[in-house]
């Protein structure tokens, strides 16, 4: 059996938890995002993000990564607290992670390659412009684009080299942790399982943690360690999903033993031959619908 890291509840940061959300509220006016959330990622881990449309899972990436001001709660990235920090810390802390956002967000009068060089411009001022250079063409290549791609502009590319491109950018400054928001979404089915294959590769040769918002089954079954489930304003379970199959929550239920989450199932079984072995965890402060197998 593996070793649980120590528990992330104490203050002092713990390194096995990059990620740690505690008591998260946001709202829009009336409108309650959040009530309460609470969540922890680990370090190593894809953890995929999941749950019904408008349930706040790109607005909790935001509070994660310091766009979206919380209404209350603690977030610690990297064992710093986002909103406490001196602002030239929390700018250096945006360094230690690169985020692709839903669509590309690629700066369509810059080739690919100028896109990727816009953080070193920012973070490595002093950088020479053929270092530069360079370096973005590697992380072009690194996120299975061919070279020239680095001199076309978006406009030039697929779909799915547009996601590579905003991904080129969002290694640019050899981050520790990677958001990807909706990565697959509008991606044919070869695309999006390559696109699954290339982040469980680089998150395993770069040692990535990475934060994963997405509707597809498929990739949850693909590449995810864990998955967190938002519902009813908070998550409400975090687990591998025969963990997350064990739990008596209608959303979850409907979702992962729907068509489309048996669909997704049968082919990662045939795929692997078998069904991935459970390993049972729930939410540190989930709505009660999560429990401990046996509880
Ligand atoms: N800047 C904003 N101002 C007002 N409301 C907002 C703002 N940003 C998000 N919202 C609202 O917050 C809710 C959650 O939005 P969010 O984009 O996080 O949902 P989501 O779970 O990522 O949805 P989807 O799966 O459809 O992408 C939505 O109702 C949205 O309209």
């Amino acid at each position: 059996m593996s070793q649980e890291p120590s528990s992330p509840q104490s203050t002092v940061p713990d390194p096995q938890y990059p990620i740690v959300v505690k008591g998260l509220r946001n709202a829009f006016g009336d409108h309650v995002i959040h009530e309460d959330l609470s969540l922890e990622v680990r370090k190593g881990e894809i953890l995929g993000v999941v749950g019904g449309s408008g349930t706040g899972k790109s607005v909790l990436m935001r509070s994660i990564i310091g766009l979206q001001e919380p209404a209350a709660g603690d977030v610690c990235v990297l064992g710093h607290s986002m909103g406490e920090d001196q602002e030239e810390d929390e700018v250096d802390l945006r360094s230690r992670w690169g985020v692709l956002f839903q669509g590309g967000a690629l700066f369509s009068t810059l080739t690919v390659g100028e896109n990727v060089e816009v953080p070193l411009k920012q973070f490595y001022p002093n950088m020479s412009e053929s270092l530069r250079s360079e370096v973005a063409r590697f992380k072009v290549r690194l996120s299975g684009l061919p070279d020239d791609a680095s001199f076309k502009y978006p406009s030039e590319l697929s779909g799915g080299m547009r996601k590579r491109a905003g991904l080129a950018r969002a290694l640019a400054l050899d981050p520790e942790l990677l958001f990807l928001d909706e990565p697959t979404a509008g991606l044919d089915p070869i695309g999006a399982a390559a696109f699954d294959e290339l982040t469980r590769e680089l998150k395993e040769t770069l040692g990535l943690t990475v934060f994963l918002i997405t509707h597809d089954l498929d990739t949850l079954y693909a590449i995810c360690d864990r998955v967190a489930v938002l519902a009813d304003k908070k998550v409400i379970a975090v687990g591998t999903i025969p963990e997350l199959l064990a739990l008596d929550h209608p959303w979850i239920q409907e979702y992962f033993n729907g068509p489309r989450g048996r669909a997704a199932e049968t082919a990662r079984a045939g795929h692997q031959g078998q069904v991935k072995p459970a390993a049972v965890a729930a939410a540190p402060n989930n709505a009660g619908a999560a429990q401990e197998p046996g509880a």
